[in-house]
């Protein structure tokens, strides 16, 4: 099995060497790790943010486990050198359209949840988002209008093969779960979201055991920190699945706890905490290793065939958190070595 190992910037490498130390203590030399620049890093060695070789590397390997993009030294690149073009060039040319990102709070951290205990202990849900398309891919550039105002654009776009399989992998993961689907999306306002709502509905007939509703983003958000057990599977577009999952991770306590998998039509998949490089931390060891290291776990069940070293590591991960040990993140004063060693000392 080769693992792809892409640490990227900022905090992104601190996380995914102690995501490494936690394989290595469950798999041992079952993996073979080959590592390449990514993002920023990358940018500075080699002049771009995806290098041939790690574009590559990653589609040879089995599986691909990442750390984070994002260096404000490059904020001022033309787009296409950004280190952010890294990961969506990845998903991209990898066809990675199915991204899981689970939230579930850990019964230990109901008081590190910015809601009240007794509404964060009923989370427990997964935002099925899909990845390659919406406003993240469409034309985007600069024109002048009219009046000579400067105008930037986005185009925001979905055909219905896109919203189609995504819908599946919603309808298939909630089928594995409580069967209840809420799809999100904005079909009061925007043509590209009444397609969407259209698929999901056609797309619900092969599934007549899931409950299909529907809920527009900016209630589905409301609710989220209103009521957030209400939730089961949310299935929405590339846009609104990022800002959701966002607020979903600060409903469980950190954004330093969210894992996600970004999977392709036949279950190839990159593995990355959905947090970003942390330029405001990065260097200092504060950073929350969990997100990377429940990605570990994520890559061993979807990818790689060991759903019980999966259930190893998780269970490691509630037994250090229930242990006490916490980042700052988490109100604690642990560093991201010593929390990851609480996980390794629990495994
Ligand atoms: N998949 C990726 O590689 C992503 C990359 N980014 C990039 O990352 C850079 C920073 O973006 P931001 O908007 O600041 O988002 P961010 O997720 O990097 O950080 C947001 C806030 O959360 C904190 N935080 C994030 N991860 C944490 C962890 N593991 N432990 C403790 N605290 C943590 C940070 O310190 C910061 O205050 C940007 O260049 C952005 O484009 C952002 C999101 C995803
Ligand atoms: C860095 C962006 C391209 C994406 C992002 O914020 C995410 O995937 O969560
Ligand atoms: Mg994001």
């Amino acid at each position: 099995m080769l693992v792809a190992l892409l640490p990227g910037d900022g905090i992104g490498p601190e996380v995914l060497v102690e995501a490494r130390r936690v394989l290595d203590a469950v798999l041992g030399d079952a993996i073979t790790y080959e590592e390449a620049p990514v993002g920023g890093a990358a940018y500075h060695a080699a002049g771009h943010p995806l290098p041939d070789a790690t574009l590559n590397l990653a589609r040879r390997a089995d599986a691909i486990l990442f750390g984070a993009v994002g260096d404000p030294a490059c904020d001022s690149l033309e787009r296409a050198l950004r280190p952010e073009q890294a990961i969506l060039g990845l998903r991209r040319a990898l066809g990675l359209f199915a991204n899981l990102r689970p939230a579930k709070l850990f019964a230990e951290l109901a008081d590190a949840s910015a809601l009240r205990p007794e509404i964060a202990r009923a989370i427990d849900l997964v935002i099925v988002r899909e990845l390659t398309g919406d406003v993240y891919f469409g034309e985007k550039g600069r024109r002048e209008t009219a009046d000579g105002l400067r105008q930037g654009y986005d185009v925001m776009a979905y055909d219905e093969a896109e919203v189609r399989r995504i819908a599946r992998i919603g309808f298939e993961t909630a089928r594995k779960r409580q069967r209840r689907l809420t799809s999100v999306d904005k079909a009061n306002v925007l043509e590209t979201s009444q397609l969407w709502r259209d698929v999901m509905i056609e797309v619900a007939a092969d599934y007549p055991d899931v409950a299909l509703d529907h809920l527009y983003v900016d209630n589905a958000a409301m609710q989220l920190v209103r009521a957030p057990g209400q939730f089961d599977v949310i299935v929405t577009g590339n846009l609104f699945g990022d800002i959701l999952s966002d607020q979903a991770s600060m409903c469980v306590g950190s954004i330093g706890l969210l894992p996600s998998a970004s999977l392709d039509e036949r279950g190839k998949g990159l593995y990355e905490p959905i947090h970003g490089s942390a330029p405001d931390i990065a260097g200092q060891g504060k950073a929350n290793p969990l997100a990377a290291i429940l990605s570990a776990a994520m890559m061993l069940r979807h990818s790689l065939g060991r759903a019980a070293d999966a259930d190893r590591i998780e269970a490691a991960v509630a037994a250090a958190l229930a242990g006490g040990a916490r980042t700052g993140d988490l109100g604690g004063t642990a560093s991201t070595r010593a929390m990851a060693d609480a996980v390794l000392a629990a495994l």
